[in-house]
């Protein structure tokens, strides 16, 4: 059986009164205006067939003139609700644009303005501007100029931190362009519903000006003046309120029920739904099959060239050269200390450690990513001859820096076409046209093994699987052919089978590119079979740098490292069940690491002067590649385990 579902019930219960109330407000004036405005004797009449919603003090017929005043309600309202939006929208928008300090005090000024009563902002425009329907429309539409401000400043920046936006401003692409395109299209479906809120709130708000006597004058009058006669004469003729009451809500209720099926609409993600028709029971369409590979081919074990060119003190010429990076809290608590490290030309890094030991902070400053709220210094911040400290370097990173993030349902603009995103930088930064930039994005597609690549890019992020969507990642960052790709958990959100896909297509992108690469997991597993040569964090510190192979065959030095390989779950066939053995403690916050080593509170072999006195990450010994920052740190060679 195959079922069709259009536009929603509820929405099209909405266009339906719309058009009832448009075709009122555009005829209504011709067909009644006559009777509206003919005076009788018969004043105050109850229904009657010649009059069924009664009439008023001068005997004029209250159907017709509900139906006449829907037009000059309608429009204030409508002309109010465009002055709130367009306002607050600016306003809110650029609020966000401005300085974090600047922004947070803008921000609580707007919140002075959104408690201060609508209405009365309304009563104190309308009074100045002297009573009549235009003041009255524009106080209402300033008094809600707030609303909207607040709502757009704080939507806005809440899709400021995901992840798709950090790409957008990676790509060098200026602030009222990321907001423009990365920023307003998601954040518009609680705006369309805040402006059918508005417009309905705004047709209740001008009927109670005009009840005050402070909006529209006679002889002209809309549903609020009649409500103010009407509620006059409620205890005689109740009947005469009616009309207009009922104008009021119909209005409401359209509003909503239309607020609610354009937001569904513009939301990509519903519009699929909604638009498309959904074959509910025909066979899914068939993609690319599901991967089924054993362990990730990582190729290329770590070769000797590549790990002799890592840690021995001499940084590279090319590829990235960090000493002294720093990342602090805007209070002044260091999140980040002295980190060093370097990654050459072709090598795959990896960084290692529990959660909040910096990984992301230390990549991202890398990538000159980091979010509001921290900030960071670094004697040396190098990629090749680029210095990432230098103020204009944002368009070059953008092609010479790729960043994959963890979670693949994040990386994307939801509402954005996939193959508009990926396309972005090559056209942006690359100087390529829609055609070039398109078919290099479909060979990008297609080497990631991406099925049907020209019809993906056509998708939105939603219609993509997680593989998949990762997948699109990778081929959009590797797309202006990037010296360095930083991988933060690029698997973590997918399952084994797609995780092995995954970082198949790095090896494969290090291994054919020479894309240096940093990967950042907390899967030692993962990064020893990967990465040439590994980094271990703890509590913002390297505390240990050594050759991936040393870490595959057990030989670490630092017993923070040592214990993460203990808690490093293993599958080995035919032995016996051995649980991992779990690292107990936590590590220090940030406002709380010592002076000491920040791992002695852990550490079995911490001695007095662990405590008093942090160890220098040094190098251990000669040739070797590994540095540790351990006072107690054993030597252990390859071939030796640490135990
Ligand atoms: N914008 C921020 N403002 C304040 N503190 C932050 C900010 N971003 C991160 N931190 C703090 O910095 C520390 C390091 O964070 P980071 O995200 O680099 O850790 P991580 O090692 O990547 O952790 P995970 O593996 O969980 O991602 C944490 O204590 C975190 O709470």
């Amino acid at each position: 059986m195959t079922r069709v579902r259009g536009l929603a019930p509820a929405a099209r219960a909405g266009l339906v009164l719309l058009a009832l109330l448009l075709a009122v407000a555009l005829v209504g004036p011709l067909l009644a205006g006559d009777a509206a405005e003919r005076l009788t004797d018969a004043g105050q009449q109850g229904a009657s067939w010649a009059h069924p919603l009664g009439t008023d003090r001068l005997g004029r017929d209250v159907l017709a003139r509900t139906i006449v005043a829907a037009r000059l309600t309608l429009l204030m309202a409508a002309a109010a609700t465009a002055i709130a939006a367009v306002g607050g929208i600016l306003l809110g928008t650029t609020l966000s644009l401005l300085r974090p300090r600047a922004q947070a005090v803008g921000a609580r000024f707007v919140d002075l303005l959104v408690a201060y009563p609508a209405i009365l902002v309304a009563i104190t425009v309308t009074a100045i501007l002297a009573p009549s329907a235009k003041s009255a429309t524009v106080g209402i539409g300033l008094a809600f100029v707030a609303t909207f401000a607040r709502l757009t400043h704080t939507l806005a920046r809440s899709v400021a931190g995901r992840d798709h936006v950090a790409v957008a401003r990676l790509l060098g692409l200026s602030s009222w362009h990321v907001l423009r395109r990365h920023v307003l299209p998601n954040v518009a479906e609680p705006l369309l519903v805040l402006t059918s809120v508005a417009f309905s709130a705004a047709v209740v708000a001008l009927s109670a000006l005009s009840f005050l006597g402070l909006g529209v004058q006679p002889p002209s009058y809309d549903w609020g003046t009649m409500l103010t006669d009407g509620l006059a004469s409620l205890y005689t003729n109740p009947i005469q309120a009616v009309g207009p009451a009922l104008g009021i809500v119909l209005t409401g209720v359209t509003a909503g029920l239309i607020g609610d099926g354009l937001a569904s609409i513009l939301d990509p993600r519903q519009a699929g739904r909604a638009r498309r028709p959904v074959i509910v029971s025909a066979p899914p369409a068939v993609s690319a099959p599901p991967a089924v590979a054993g362990p990730p081919a990582f190729a290329d074990p770590p070769t000797a060239s590549v790990a002799a060119a890592s840690a021995n003190g001499a940084p590279p010429t090319a590829g990235l050269s960090v000493s002294g990076l720093s990342v602090t809290r805007a209070d002044g608590v260091p999140l980040v200390s002295g980190v060093d490290f370097a990654v050459a030309p072709g090598e795959i890094v990896g960084l290692v450690g529990e959660s909040g030991s910096g990984k992301s902070l230390t990549a991202m400053a890398v990538a000159r990513l980091l979010g509001a709220g921290v900030g960071a210094s670094a004697d040396v911040l190098r990629l090749g001859e680029l210095d990432l400290l230098a103020a204009d370097t944002d368009a070059r990173l953008a092609t010479r820096v790729g960043v994959v993030f963890q979670d693949p349902s994040s990386s994307f603009n939801p509402a954005l076409r996939v193959g508009t995103q990926a396309t972005e930088v090559v056209r942006v930064h690359g100087g390529l046209g829609r055609g070039e930039a398109r078919d290099a994005a479909v060979a990008a597609f297609g080497a990631v093994r991406i099925s049907e690549p020209e019809r993906r890019m056509r998708q939105y992020p939603h219609e993509l699987s997680g593989g998949m969507r990762q997948r699109a990642m990778i081929a959009a960052a590797l797309l202006p052919g990037p010296e360095l790709l930083i991988a933060d958990e690029p698997t973590t959100a997918l399952d084994v089978t797609v995780q092995a896909d995954v970082l198949d297509l790095l090896c494969e992108a290090n291994r054919e590119r020479g894309t240096a690469i940093l990967f950042i997991s907390h899967d030692l597993a993962v990064v020893a079979q990967l990465c040439h040569r590994v980094l271990v964090m703890y509590a913002g510190r390297i505390v240990e740098e050594l050759p991936a192979e040393l870490l595959r065959s057990g030989a670490v030095s630092h017993p923070y490292t040592r214990a993460l390989l203990g808690a490093t779950p293993r599958i080995e066939l035919g032995a016996e069940r051995r649980p991992p053995r779990g690292l107990p403690g936590r590590p220090p916050q940030p406002e709380q690491r010592p002076d000491g080593c920040a791992f002695a509170a852990r550490c079995a072999l911490a001695t007095e002067r662990c405590r008093e006195t942090a160890p220098e990450l040094e190098l251990e010994r000669a040739g070797e590649g590994r540095r540790v920052a351990c006072h107690e740190a054993r030597p252990v060679a390859v071939g030796e385990t640490s135990g």
